[in-house]
């Protein structure tokens, strides 16, 4: 039996968390924390985030899966490191420095970091690459679209893209956040889009044109409990592992 805590418990995604993970076998939540006092979840109680060190000593649970803010976050992790507890982060938006804690962290305990866990985003990543290898000297831009209450932006989906495409040119293209005035189009820069509407999911669409055709990928999200599912994926491989930094794709 893996046994998980959850922070950020009463988010939109630490409720799918919970919610999936009470439901699937071999799984179990030991644990579950919020900023804010929330009602139980799932029939989780949930704790209080202030008390997570003397928690995780307490309940001793095998993985702690986060989906949260930067700030918070990289505290929860490192409170993972000190309990000796593997670390699954779904959060997006940390700075540099906030990404070198985690880094340290994984020094300590097995810590997997994803900015997507749709396998069809890492399907979208994959080709992705390929069609731009296959077309390098096309226009590229990216579009991504999310719920109005999303705070970071662009995506974290749509930075690990980006990373992608500059990967897949071989250059550190320049991204064109927005176009306005009379700028034209410089060749090899990567326009970047962040829409922000409604209650969407998330939604990923790369265009590629030249040569008088134009080719778009796109992956678009339906439910939230795909993420859910794929953490929970990451937070079963992960276990037992040792410390280091892991990502989605290691886990097939
Ligand atoms: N990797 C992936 O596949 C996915 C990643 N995400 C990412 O997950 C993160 C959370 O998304 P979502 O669940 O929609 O967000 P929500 O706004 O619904 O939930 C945010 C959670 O973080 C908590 N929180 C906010 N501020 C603080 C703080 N200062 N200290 C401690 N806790 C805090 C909130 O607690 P409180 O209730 O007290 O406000 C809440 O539990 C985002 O970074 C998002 O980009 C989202 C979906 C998929
Ligand atoms: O905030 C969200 O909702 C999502 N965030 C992730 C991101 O920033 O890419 C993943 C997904 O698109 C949903």
């Amino acid at each position: 039996m893996i046994e998980v805590a959850v922070t950020g418990a009463g988010g939109h995604m630490g409720r799918e968390v919970i919610e999936a993970a009470t439901h699937r076998d071999g799984m179990a939540v030991v644990l579950a924390v919020n900023r804010t006092a929330v009602d139980p979840v799932a029939g989780h109680e949930v704790e209080a985030e202030a008390d997570l060190p003397d928690l995780l000593d307490d309940r001793d649970p095998d993985v702690l899966v986060d989906f949260t803010l930067p700030d918070p976050s990289t505290r929860y992790v490192e409170a993972c490191a000190d309990a000796g507890v593997a670390a699954v982060v779904g959060t997006t938006g940390f700075s540099d420095s906030q990404s070198a804690v985690l880094a340290d962290a994984a020094e300590s305990v097995p810590v997997l970091r994803a900015s997507n866990f749709a396998r069809g985003v890492m399907a979208l990543r994959r080709a992705i690459r390929e069609a731009v290898e296959a077309v390098p000297d096309y226009d590229v831009e990216l579009t991504e679209t999310h719920h109005n209450r999303k705070r970071d932006a662009p995506s974290g989906t749509a930075l690990t893209v980006l990373d992608d495409v500059d990967d897949a040119r071989g250059d550190d293209g320049e991204h064109v956040h927005g176009r306005e005035g009379e700028q034209p189009r410089e060749d090899g820069e990567v326009g970047v889009h962040a829409r922000r509407a409604g209650d969407v999911t998330g939604e990923h669409e790369l265009l590629l044109a030249g040569n008088h055709e134009v080719l778009t990928l796109t992956h678009r999200a339906e439910s939230r409990g795909v993420f859910a599912a794929g953490a929970l994926d990451a937070a079963d491989w992960l276990v037992g592992r040792p410390a280091g930094a892991y990502d989605f794709e290691d886990t097939i």
